[in-house]
C-alpha cells in the first residue's frame, strides 16, 4: 500500500467534492455487515441524497429534508481527503453507500480509480435504477444492487427499472440483495429475478433491531434455502445495534 500522501489519479480530479453524510471505519473499526462480503473488516463511505423515497428506509437523513437539515447532515468532500483518509486504515474494503451514491457518479470515478490505486477494493450498496458507467464497471469493484420492493413503501415503477438492472446483470460484477420480511416479498423476488435475468440472488431479512432481524430470519430461511438463493444477515444490526457509524 502507498503512503497516506502519495494519492495518485489527476490532481484536479482530486479536487472534486463529493456530498458525504459520514465515513466510518478507521478511527472505530467495523465489518460489512450485509451480503457476500458480510464479516469482513470494511470502511464505510455513505453519500447523502437518494432519488427514491421508500417509507422503511432506514438512513432518510441521506434525503428526506423533511425530517433532516441537510446542512447538518451532509458535508462536501474531496477525493483527496477521502482517499487519504482510507489510506490511513490496513482495512482493504471500501463501502461506498448511500443514499443512492450513482446520483454522483461522475466524482466518483476518480475516487473509485484513487481507491483501486493504494490497493483498496470497493464494493457499492445502489438501489439498481442508475446505470454505471464503464468507467465504474473496472476490476476490483463489485455492486451489491438492491432493487426494493412495492411493500418496502416505493412505487416499483419507480424502483424497478429494466435498462439499468439488465446492465448490471451482464456486467458479471452484481449481486442482487433483496429485502424481504415476508414469504410473499420472496415470490415477487422470484417474479423479478426471472423477469431481469438477476443473479446471484441473496436475500437480507429486514429490520433495524436483533429481534426484528432474527424474526425475519426464522420466517424466511427454509423458503430462501429451498429456491437455492444466499441468505445474508445485517450483522451490524446484531453486533452494534444499528448504531450510526457502525
Ligand atoms: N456495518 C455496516 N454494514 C453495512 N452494509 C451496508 C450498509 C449500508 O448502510 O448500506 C452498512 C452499514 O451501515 N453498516
Ligand atoms: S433507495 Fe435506499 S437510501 Fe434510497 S430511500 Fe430507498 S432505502 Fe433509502
Ligand atoms: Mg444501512
Amino acid at each position: 500500500m502507498s503512503e497516506p500522501n502519495a494519492v495518485p489519479v489527476s490532481t484536479s480530479s482530486l479536487k472534486d467534492r463529493l456530498i458525504v453524510a459520514e465515513h466510518f471505519g478507521v478511527e472505530r473499526p467495523t465489518f460489512q455487515g450485509e451480503g457476500p462480503n458480510c464479516g469482513r473488516p470494511a470502511l464505510f463511505i455513505r453519500l447523502s441524497r437518494c432519488n427514491l423515497t421508500c417509507a422503511s428506509c432506514d438512513t432518510k437523513y441521506t434525503w428526506d429534508w423533511s425530517r433532516f437539515d441537510p446542512d447538518k447532515e451532509s458535508a462536501k468532500l474531496s477525493v483527496r481527503d477521502l482517499i487519504t483518509w482510507a489510506v490511513s486504515s490496513p482495512v482493504d474494503l471500501v463501502v461506498i453507500t448511500g443514499g443512492e451514491p450513482l446520483i454522483q457518479q461522475q466524482r466518483l470515478i476518480p475516487l473509485v480509480e484513487g481507491l483501486l490505486e493504494v490497493g483498496k477494493r470497493v464494493e457499492f450498496e445502489t438501489n439498481g435504477t442508475l446505470p454505471p458507467g464503464r468507467s465504474l464497471l473496472i476490476d476490483g469493484v463489485r455492486f451489491n444492487v438492491s432493487p426494493k420492493l412495492a411493500t418496502f413503501g416505493v412505487d416499483e415503477r419507480k424502483s424497478i427499472v429494466p435498462a439499468a438492472l439488465k446492465l448490471f446483470a451482464a456486467s458479471g460484477q452484481a449481486v442482487f440483495k433483496f429485502v424481504a420480511s415476508s414469504l410473499p416479498d420472496l415470490d415477487r423476488i422470484a417474479e423479478l429475478v426471472d423477469a431481469h435475468g438477476l443473479a446471484p440472488v441473496w436475500v437480507m431479512p429486514e429490520g433495524s433491531t436483533t429481534e426484528a432481524v432474527i424474526a425475519s430470519t426464522r420466517e424466511l430461511a427454509d423458503a430462501v434455502a429451498a429456491r437455492h438463493w444466499n441468505l445474508t444477515s445485517r450483522l451490524h444490526v446484531l453486533a452494534f445495534a444499528d448504531a450510526r457509524g457502525r
